[in-house]
């Protein structure tokens, strides 16, 4: 997990847009363009609602989701999480955009997912999550560590594995607001992810995903609020709209869960862009109120988060 070292930053109150982008088609350009215009509808026509700090897209926002459209889609990034890196000079012309676009309107941005084509190793494709501060620098990125391989006979066979290699690293961001914790779809699915992101200081983990019509109904809610009652912290997920006309049918359901599970917004299946306040203060008090976070008892069970290795 990078940045390790550091304490995380207080949480502060702020506000989280969560993009539900409709109309991802074949046409990559087309898909960027709508992006953007999205990302700047989300700053600045918020009607009511704050201006928000930190605006998210979905997973696979540029691409058509399938295993058989990745190695079409994907592009090289060449960001090395350390290393000196100007994204407006990536190859990748979805980081260009992005890096761009949070700069334009000076806002954090997680860049949902786009396939991605390892910079060294052509056969090697990932799925990825890159993050953009307020200047546009590209400050964090998440590679998709648990692959959506699953088989329910009848209902849905995925197998990303097909394409796609996992992420082997854990990653955080911090802002002026809080420590943010990445994960993409299907590693919701993986309590390790968020308690360790949790353990190490984040107050909000984010996965853009996207699920599906068998799992969504059954899964999409239940698996946020259980990593956000877990872990006390707060926890949202953001997917592409339902497109019936696509190849995979996306849940929908944005969502953000609060420390104590509650759910503070929930999107419907179309294009919305749904807004959630982030009030400290709901951390704090769940923690005082059930203390889970001070009665571990690890010498009866390890921590697993202080066995990550990197
Ligand atoms: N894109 C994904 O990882 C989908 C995950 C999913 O639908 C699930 O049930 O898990």
């Amino acid at each position: 997990m990078s940045g390790l070292a550091k304490a995380a930053p207080a949480l502060k109150p702020f506000t989280l847009a969560l993009i539900q982008l409709g109309n991802i088609g074949a046409n990559k350009t087309d898909n960027l363009k709508h992006a953007r215009e999205m990302i700047h509808k989300a700053v600045t026509n918020h009607g009511e609602k704050k201006r928000p700090d930190l605006v998210v897209l979905p997973e696979c926002f540029n691409s058509p989701y399938g295993v058989n459209h990745f190695p079409q889609y994907a592009e090289k990034i060449g960001y090395t999480p350390g290393q000196p890196f100007e994204p407006e000079s990536s190859e990748s012309e979805s980081v260009r955009m992005l890096s761009a676009a949070a700069k334009e309107l000076k806002t954090w941005l997680i860049g949902g997912s786009i396939p991605e084509r390892d910079t060294t190793d052509d056969s090697k494709l990932y799925n990825t999550c890159t993050v953009y501060n307020p200047q546009g620098d590209l400050v964090a990125m998440h590679r998709k560590v648990h692959l959506f391989d699953i088989d329910i006979p009848g209902k849905i066979t995925f197998k990303e594995s097909e394409t796609l290699t996992g992420g082997t690293t854990l990653n955080f961001f911090d802002t002026e607001f809080a420590r943010i914790g990445l994960g993409i779809c299907y590693d919701v699915r993986f309590p390790e992810l968020a308690m360790i992101a949790a353990r190490r200081g984040c107050q909000v983990v984010v996965y853009p995903g996207a699920f599906n019509l068998t799992t969504g109904p059954l899964h999409w809610e239940l698996l946020q609020r259980s990593r956000a009652n877990d872990n006390q912290v707060f926890v949202s997920m953001c997917s592409p709209a339902r497109d019936m006309s696509a190849g995979y049918h996306a849940w929908g359901h944005s969502m953000v869960v609060d420390p104590i599970g509650k759910v503070l917004v929930e999107a419907g299946e179309g294009e919305e862009i749904v807004y959630a306040d982030i009030d400290a203060q709901t951390m704090v008090e769940t923690r005082k109120g059930i203390p889970v976070t001070t009665q571990r008892r690890f010498d009866v069970y390890a921590d697993v988060s202080a066995e990550v290795l990197y």
